[in-house]
């Protein structure tokens, strides 16, 4: 049996986002070693707005955010526009993108193809075409392999758009999937595997405020919870992933957190 997930837990977000940062730029710097380019999935909700505060402020001594360097996918999206409100990619942009300074470069980005809004396993079909020819023939490659999967965690336990109960959970062929009736709106969405989300080299959720904290405690101290999506994520990736999340995410959980800085 593998070691558990790594749980790291800071005072607030803000006190988060230094560790957070230093924990992307070693997976950055070693992706660069391996193979000059860091392939990176993004989640929507709550996290880009934290990735934000981790990346786009300066600090002495972490190294260099390599923009230039990175491939950014997206771990699921909304079948919406991409100006929509309820699209990831919007979300991403605003936080994050428009406010990278020139200096540090501009990512590659992956996102939704539009034209297939109205066909939503085309949508997803077409997402894992965009994977296919990124990351080699899936003849020759079982899964994408991520650098770094950045994913967040609901308050019912669902990461990416692979929701509690799902039967797109015992998915093992596709690597990106359609989904037309999620619990949480918009409805049609496209996600990418469990698999896939368990295949990445590292993988970390982020999870922060009170809003979190019942999910949490099931997670990771009960039998239920470790059956949800996030905590498929945990049992199948074990130390590959690492959770950062505030006191507030993490109050009454028992299971061990290191606080404070990696
Ligand atoms: O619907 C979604 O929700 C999850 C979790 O969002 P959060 O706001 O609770 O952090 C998100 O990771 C996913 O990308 C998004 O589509």
């Amino acid at each position: 049996m593998g070691k558990p997930p790594n749980l790291y837990a800071f005072q607030s977000a803000s006190e988060l986002a230094p560790s957070l940062r230093a924990y992307i730029l070693d997976a950055q710097n070693s992706a660069l070693d391996r193979h000059q380019v860091f392939r990176v999935a993004v989640s929507g909700g709550s996290l880009p707005k934290t990735l934000a505060q981790a990346l786009l402020k300066e600090t002495n001594g972490q190294g260099r955010v390599q923009f230039d360097k990175w491939e950014i996918f997206y771990a699921d999206e909304r079948a919406v526009p991409l100006d929509h409100e309820d699209s990831n990619h919007r979300l991403v942009k605003e936080e994050l993108l428009d406010k990278i300074p020139a200096e540090l470069g501009t990512p590659k980005m992956f996102p939704i193809d539009v034209k297939y809004l109205d066909d939503i396993q085309e949508l997803a079909d077409q997402y894992e075409k965009t994977l296919v020819s990124v990351f080699a023939a899936k003849d020759s490659v079982r899964l994408p392999m991520f650098d770094l999967l950045l994913l967040g965690c609901g308050p019912d336990g669902h990461t990416c758009s692979l929701f509690p109960g799902s039967e797109l959970l015992r998915e093992t062929d596709p690597w990106v999937l359609s989904i037309s009736d999620s619990p949480k709106p918009p409805p049609k969405r496209i996600t990418i595997s469990l698999p896939v989300a368990t295949h990445g080299i590292k993988i970390a959720f982020v999870a922060t405020g009170g809003g979190k904290k019942d999910i949490m405690r099931q997670i990771f101290d009960t039998d239920e919870g470790r059956q949800l999506p996030c905590g498929l994520v945990n049992a199948h990736a074990q130390e590959r992933v690492s959770w950062f999340v505030d006191y507030p995410a993490i109050e009454g959980v028992s299971s061990p957190a290191r606080r404070g800085n990696l």
